[in-house]
């Protein structure tokens, strides 16, 4: 299993030292959710933070969109070449013209899908997607109870990834923990997300992290 630590949980006030702890800590991607207070009531972080994080980072960003006017954030966030941009397919009329723009600036697509969203709904994209991100939780805040129907919406995604496009990851955000992941690999999903059980985990960022992969 593969681990993005959300740094939505981090300490904004000591975010390098946060950000440099998940990854000496052994985690594959940085998560970096980006809200912008409309198709979330909640307001996070720009491209100056980002860059910041994305300075004090040795593993690869993994940037979650969750925003209006997706094409200009992501204007805003490719100059910082992270791994993967995430969009949520519930905003966006023209995903495929998303994804061909994403990938001619040399980065990962990845679509998201909110709770209610059938995986069906990107199954005619996958060919050209690198991952696709469901959420367990509705997007804006950490520290939510995990959805427990992502797990049989996994597997109905798999199924097609499968069929379509085998190399495309499944990511899971939202709730995760040392319990929950165990249904969520046996469904056949690459990449977790999870702020509050790594930032806030009694034994430590290191215990958290090793705990999940
Ligand atoms: O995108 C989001 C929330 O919108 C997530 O990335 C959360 O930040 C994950 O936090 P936990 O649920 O693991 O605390």
């Amino acid at each position: 299993m593969l681990v993005a630590p959300s740094i939505l949980s981090a300490d904004f006030g000591h975010l390098a030292r946060d950000v440099q702890a998940v990854c000496d800590g052994g985690c594959d991607l940085v998560h970096v959710d980006v809200m912008d207070g409309h198709f979330v009531p909640n307001l996070t972080i720009g491209p100056v933070v980002v860059e910041a994080v994305s300075k004090a980072a040795t593993k690869p960003l993994d940037i979650h969109l969750m925003v209006e006017n997706n094409s200009f954030f992501v204007d805003l966030f490719a100059p910082l070449k992270p791994e993967f941009i995430s969009f949520h397919i519930e905003e966006e009329k023209h995903p495929h013209r998303l994804i061909q723009k994403i990938r001619s600036l040399g980065i990962r697509p990845s679509i998201v899908l909110n709770p209610h969203t059938l995986p069906e709904a990107v199954e005619f994209l996958l060919e050209d997607l690198d991952m696709v991100l469901l959420m367990s939780v509705n997007p804006g805040f950490g520290g939510q109870t995990f959805i427990p129907s992502v797990i049989e919406k996994a597997q109905r995604l798999k199924a097609l990834i499968e069929k379509r496009n085998p190399a495309c990851l499944i990511e899971v955000d939202g709730g995760v923990n040392d319990v929950n992941v165990k249904a969520l690999a046996a469904a056949g999903v690459d990449v977790v997300v999870a702020g509050s059980f790594v930032y806030k985990h009694p034994e430590g960022i290191n215990e958290a992290i090793s705990s999940l992969k």
